[in-house]
């Protein structure tokens, strides 16, 4: 039986809402609407506003539950966030029941400053997954986790741009992902209320397996994933794709392996670019850790800086995915 039956009614809702906005912003974004943060990666007027929306319903349901957000407001303050901070204010509310004002905006957004741990319950957000991808009209999603004790235990997923068939990609795109611990996991069209369960492939011999990774090579690399496919024998392309649209791909049973390999040793992952991916594998049939085999660690802070890169796949060729990746990163 469901334990999480309110919190994913209620994610649900709130990734739904947050993917309207981005959607109603692809279509008309402008140059101003984007703001390059301190670490250079970039944010648009859709990553504030899906932050403030979704935080804004969680706080409705769930008011004592902290959120581990992506965004927060501080290059939306003052004279120089005016003019963007008006943009993203008449977005949060064109998707939302009770308008808020600028303040209430500015406070939604900041209620995902959460340094995260051990303990309790948490939800964390990453109002858009691939932003780059985003920008360039292609992949991206919506991530909602919530975490109890450092486990993921629910995790939804909006994914506008992904077509709800990989065998019809000129077809409808727009697909909801669900999965909840002990629950399995489901499939949704943004067009539908109806549920189809997933899972991932049963490929078995990794050398007819296929692998999806990062196209932002800065992310994952590209020349250690050919060595690695080389090394396991695989020969069809990668799927290069955004966002945790590749956790939903494994999922699905478009593509068996999902890679992420370090491109800087001082990198830690996020735990919102991983917490609802990691559920949705593992309740479809798969197997996830890091790329040194290691279980992921939600209970450190915001980010998993326990582990090194992820290898996401079909439980039947995971462990031949991490000799391979050891044989690689240790010789
Ligand atoms: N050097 C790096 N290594 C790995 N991930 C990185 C990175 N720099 C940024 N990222 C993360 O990569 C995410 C996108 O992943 P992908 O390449 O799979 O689409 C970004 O999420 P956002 O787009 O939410 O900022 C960002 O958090
Ligand atoms: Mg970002
Ligand atoms: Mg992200
Ligand atoms: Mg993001």
């Amino acid at each position: 039986m469901s334990v999480f039956a309110a919190e994913r009614t209620v994610a649900i809702n709130a990734v739904l809402r947050a993917s309207e906005v981005c959607q109603k912003v692809f279509k008309q974004l402008v140059s101003t609407e984007t703001i390059t943060k301190k670490d250079k990666t970039p944010v648009t007027i859709a990553d504030f506003s899906a932050q403030a929306v979704v935080n804004t319903i969680l706080y409705k349901s769930f008011p004592n539950d902290p959120i581990v957000g992506e965004e927060d407001s501080g290059d939306l303050r003052g004279d120089t966030g005016k003019e963007i901070r008006e943009r993203i204010l008449s977005l949060t509310n064109s998707v939302l029941d009770e308008p808020l004002d600028e303040e209430k905006l500015l406070d939604a957004i900041d209620r995902g400053s959460y340094p995260g741990g051990s303990q309790g319950r948490m939800w964390t957000l990453d109002p858009i997954d691939g932003t780059k991808g985003f920008l360039r009209g292609e992949q991206f999603a919506v991530c909602l986790a919530l975490i109890v004790g450092g486990n993921v235990q629910l995790g939804v997923m909006g994914c506008p741009n992904l077509p709800v068939d990989f065998n019809a990609p000129e077809g409808e795109r727009g697909c909801l992902f669900i999965a909840e611990k002990g629950q399995g996991a489901f499939q949704r069209n943004f067009s539908s209320t109806e549920e189809t369960k997933i899972h991932v492939s049963d490929v078995s011999s990794v050398s007819e397996a296929s692998f999806c990774e990062s196209v932002e090579a800065a992310h994952s690399s590209h020349d250690d994933s050919a060595q690695i496919a080389s090394l396991l024998g695989m020969t069809k392309p990668s799927l290069r794709m955004d966002s945790q649209c590749k956790y939903c791909s494994v999922s699905r049973g478009d593509a068996d392996i999902y890679l992420r390999l370090p491109t800087r040793a001082d990198y830690e992952e996020n735990i919102w670019d991983h917490a609802s991916g990691s559920i949705l594998i593992q309740e479809t049939g798969g197997e996830i850790s890091d790329i040194n085999g290691k279980p992921l660690d939600w209970s450190l802070g915001r980010t998993l800086k326990a582990n090194k890169g992820i290898v996401a796949t079909n439980s039947k060729i995971h462990s031949k995915v991490i000799e391979a990746c050891n044989k690689h990163f240790n010789k």
